[in-house]
C-alpha cells in the first residue's frame, strides 16, 4: 500500500517507519523544513533506540520518504494517517488547530478515494470534526478512522512492531476492512469498533494508567509513615491478575508528553458534558504533589536549602528518550532554584532539549554524573538511566560534600548500600532511610 504520514514527530515517524519496514511504500510530511531537510541527511531528530538504523535501512530500500510538500505527498497514496500534535491549551483542553489544518490540507489535496486515518490523540468527536473539514474540501469520496497510537517513548518501535492490540474506529466496513489487512502482520488483537469508542479508548487507557500510578505513589507514601515497604507491596499486588504487575512504580510522578496532557484533556472532555471527574482530578492533584516530597526530603535533611549545592541526575522524564515534555524535573529544578540552592544536573541524552525547552535561570550543566555529584550538599536521581545504576555507590559517596542521597526513582537495593555511610531516602521504603537518626516520617512543607 501506498502510505502518506502528516507529522514526522515520535508516532509519525514511528509508524511510518514501521509501515515502511512491512513492506508498504511511506512518504513522511512534516512542515518543518529544517526536521525534514535532518532527515533526509539520514539524522534523526529524535533519540529513540533501533528508529535510526530502520530509517537508515528502509530508506536504502527506496520505501522510505520525507517531505514538506503534503499536497504531492497525499496524493499518491491510499492512505493517509494523521500525526500531528495536540498539546494542552491554558485550559488544559486539546489544541487542535494542527489537526484542522493538516485536514484542510489533506482536503484541498485529496485527487481520489482515500481512507483518512488519526492517530494522534483527539477528544471524542474529533474524527467526525475531520471528517467535515474535508468534505468541505473536496467532492471526492474517503472514509475516516480513528486508530489510536499506544506506543511508548523509548520502545516506541518494539510498542509499533509488537503492539498489545490495534484499535480501528470506523463507520466504513470497507476501511475497517483495509485497515485490519494493514495491520494483522502486527497482531491478532484488532479491535475494529465505533470512531468514539475509539476515541475514548485511547484517553482511558491513558488515565488508567496514570490512576495506576498515583495510586502506588500514594500507597508509597503511606509505606513511608507506617513502615512498609512499596516495592514489596507493589510486587505482592502484582500477582493478581485482575490488578498486573506494570505501572506500579512509585517514584516522583509521571510526567512526559501524554499522561499530564491526556488526562487534563479528558477531565475537561468530561466537564463540557457537565460530568465531574473526581477520580481522574485526584490522580492529577496527587501526581502534581508527588515530585515536592524530593524536595521535602532535601529540606528534612539540610533544612534551609539557600546557598546549598543540590547535584540532579536525570532530566528526561524517563529513560531511554531525549524528550523533556513536562518532565518531573523541570519543576523540581525550578523549586530548588526558587529556594536559593544552586543546582548542577547531568542528563546523558536529554540535557540539550531541557536547555531549549525548559526555562531554569541559573541552572549547572553538567558533562557527566561525577561532575553533578561533585561536592554537592545532596544526590536527587529524577531519571532511572541505566548509566546511573553502573556507579558504584562507594564513588558517589566520595564525590559528594555530603553523604546525603535522595533516590527518586528507587533504583538501589538494601544491599548496595551496606558498604557505604550514605544517608538515603527513596520512595515509600522507610526501612531503607539510613544514616539518619530520625528515621521518622520527613517534614512536610
Ligand atoms: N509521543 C508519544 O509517545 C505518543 C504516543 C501515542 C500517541 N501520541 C499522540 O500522537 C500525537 C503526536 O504526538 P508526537 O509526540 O508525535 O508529536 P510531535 O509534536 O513530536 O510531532 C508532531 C509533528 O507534526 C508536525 N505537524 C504539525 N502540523 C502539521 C501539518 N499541518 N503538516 C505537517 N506536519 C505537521 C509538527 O511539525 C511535528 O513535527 C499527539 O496527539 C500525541 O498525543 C503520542
Ligand atoms: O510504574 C510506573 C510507570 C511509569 N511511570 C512514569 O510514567 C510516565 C510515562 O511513562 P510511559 O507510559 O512508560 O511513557 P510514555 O511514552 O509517556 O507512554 C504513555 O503515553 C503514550 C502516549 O499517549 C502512550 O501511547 C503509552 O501507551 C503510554 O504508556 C513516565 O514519567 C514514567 O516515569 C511511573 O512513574 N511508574
Amino acid at each position: 500500500m501506498k502510505i502518506t504520514v502528516i507529522g514526522a514527530g515520535y508516532v509519525g515517524l514511528v509508524s511510518g517507519v514501521c509501515f515502511s519496514e512491512l513492506g508498504h511504500e511511506v512518504i513522511c510530511v512534516d512542515h518543518i523544513e529544517a526536521k525534514v531537510d535532518m532527515l533526509n541527511r539520514g539524522e534523526v531528530p529524535i533519540y529513540e533506540p533501533g528508529l535510526q538504523a530502520l530509517i537508515k535501512a528502509n530508506r536504502e530500500r527506496g520505501r522510505l520518504r520525507f517531505s514538506t510538500d503534503l499536497r504531492a505527498s497525499v496524493q499518491p497514496s491510499d492512505i493517509i494517517i494523521i500525526a500531528v500534535g495536540t498539546p494542552s491549551l491554558p485550559s488544559g483542553q486539546a489544541n487542535l488547530s494542527f489537526i484542522e489544518q493538516a485536514a484542510q490540507e489533506i482536503g484541498q489535496a485529496m485527487n481520489g478515494y482515500k481512507i483518512i486515518v488519526t492517530k494522534s490523540t483527539v477528544p471524542v468527536g474529533t474524527n467526525e470534526r475531520i471528517r467535515d473539514i474535508v468534505a468541505k474540501c473536496t467532492n471526492v469520496p474517503f472514509d475516516i478512522a480513528s486508530v489510536p497510537e499506544f506506543l511508548r517513548e523509548g520502545t516506541a518501535v518494539q510498542d509499533t512492531m509488537n503492539p498489545d492490540r490495534i484499535v480501528i474506529g470506523t463507520d466504513s466496513p470497507s476501511a475497517g476492512q483495509q485497515l485490519t489487512t494493514l495491520h494483522q502482520s502486527l497482531t491478532s488483537n484488532i479491535i475494529v469498533t465505533d470512531i468514539r469508542s475509539a476515541e475514548m479508548i485511547k484517553y482511558a487507557s491513558n488515565a488508567f494508567l496514570a490512576t495506576k500510578i498515583s495510586f502506588i505513589n500514594e500507597i508509597a507514601n503511606i509505606c513511608e509513615k507506617v513502615g512498609a515497604d512499596v516495592t514489596k507491596v507493589a510486587y505482592g499486588m502484582g500477582f493478581d491478575q485482575r490488578i498486573g504487575a506494570s505501572f506500579l512504580k512509585a517514584g516522583i510522578g509521571y510526567g512526559g508528553s501524554c499522561f499530564p496532557k491526556d488526562t487534563q484533556a479528558l477531565i475537561q472532555i468530561a466537564g463540557q458534558m457537565d460530568y465531574d471527574f473526581k477520580l481522574l482530578k485526584s490522580v492529577v492533584e496527587v501526581n502534581r504533589q508527588q515530585r515536592y516530597n524530593v524536595i521535602r526530603k532535601l529540606v528534612s535533611l539540610l533544612g534551609q536549602l539557600t546557598g546549598k549545592t543540590i547535584g540532579i541526575w536525570g532530566l528526561a522524564f524517563k529513560p531511554e528518550t531525549d524528550d523533556v515534555r513536562d518532565s518531573p524535573a523541570y519543576e523540581i529544578i525550578a523549586a530548588l532554584s526558587d529556594m536559593g540552592a544552586v543546582v548542577k544536573a547531568y542528563d546523558p541524552i536529554a540535557a540539550d532539549n531541557f536547555r531549549h525547552h525548559c526555562d531554569v535561570s541559573g541552572l549547572i550543566y553538567c558533562e557527566n554524573a561525577r561532575e553533578a555529584a561533585w561536592q554537592s550538599d545532596a544526590l536527587c536521581i529524577l531519571t532511572e538511566w541505566e548509566e546511573f545504576r553502573q556507579i558504584p555507590l562507594s564513588d558517589i559517596e566520595s564525590w559528594l560534600k555530603s553523604p546525603y542521597l535522595i533516590d527518586g526513582r528507587n533504583i538501589y537495593e538494601e544491599e548496595q548500600l551496606a558498604e557505604t555511610q550514605l544517608v538515603y531516602y527513596s520512595v515509600g521504603r522507610p526501612g531503607m532511610n539510613r544514616g539518619v537518626k530520625e528515621t521518622a516520617p520527613f517534614i512536610m512543607l
